[in-house]
């Protein structure tokens, strides 16, 4: 069964990966493979470099994701012909690593994709979680955690689906909560992992 975890920015899918991983679950993580088919030599990184001039580059000719993310969560335009270099790469590679981890036998595999809704990718998934905090606390756990400024945050959160419209998307199967303290959410992780295990929802 893959299960396709998702939220928006900050509202804690690498927290509730990481107490998926905890329980033996494996998770694909979107972002690490994102960050993986941008590296120097692969095709979406010579894209990048075609798309957005080498001034997107650091010294030692790694993309600047600081610069980049300046430049995207400012521009819907720029944002879309990122997201059309990468995003092909990043479902090739999730779908072989999925492939990969489905023949070793693994009975739950989780794809945890920030964009999950906004690419619509629930043909990847059997079931799809949300990982919800009202957007308040979006703002503020992206703020401390990134020490981002008010404006830096709003940038980011806007340049996805609002999560309380995401909550309401009749193709989400669970919600959690992650509003509260990191022990509430590790208990409605697991009861939502006995649920997956016995076959129930
Ligand atoms: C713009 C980039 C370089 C900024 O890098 P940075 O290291 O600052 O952020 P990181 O990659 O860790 O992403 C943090 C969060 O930002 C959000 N986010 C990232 N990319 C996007 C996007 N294109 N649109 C909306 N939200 C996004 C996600 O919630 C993600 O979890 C980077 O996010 C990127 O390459 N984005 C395009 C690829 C993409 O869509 N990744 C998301 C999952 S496939
Ligand atoms: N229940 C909680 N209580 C307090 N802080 C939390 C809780 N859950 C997550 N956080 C904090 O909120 C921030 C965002 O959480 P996390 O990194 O898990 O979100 P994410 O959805 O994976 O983010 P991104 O979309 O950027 O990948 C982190 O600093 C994390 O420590």
């Amino acid at each position: 069964m893959i299960i396709g975890l998702t939220g928006g920015i900050a509202t804690g899918k690498s927290t509730v990966s990481n107490l998926f991983k905890k329980e033996g679950i494996p998770v694909i993580d979107a972002d690490l493979v994102a960050r993986e088919v941008v590296t120097p030599g692969k095709e979406a990184y010579e894209e990048i470099v075609l798309a957005f001039g080498q001034e997107i580059l650091k010294e030692d000719k790694t993309i600047d994701r600081a610069k980049l993310g300046e430049i995207v969560f400012k521009n819907d335009d720029m944002r879309k012909k990122l997201n059309e270099i990468v995003h092909p790469s990043v479902r090739a590679n999730m779908k072989d690593q999925a492939e990969q981890l489905e023949r070793k036998g693994y009975p739950i595999i989780i794809l945890d994709i920030p964009l999950l809704i906004e690419s619509n990718l629930f043909y990847l998934t059997d079931k799809v979680v949300l990982v919800f905090v009202p957007e308040e606390i979006q703002r503020t756990r992206l703020e401390e955690r990134n020490n981002y400024t008010e404006e830096e945050a709003n940038y980011r959160i806007r340049s996805q689906i609002p999560i309380t419209e995401k909550k309401k998307d009749e193709r989400i199967s669970y919600i959690i909560d992650n509003s509260g303290s990191f022990s509430e959410t590790e208990l409605q992780v697991k009861k939502l992992l006995h649920k997956l295990q016995k076959g129930e929802g």
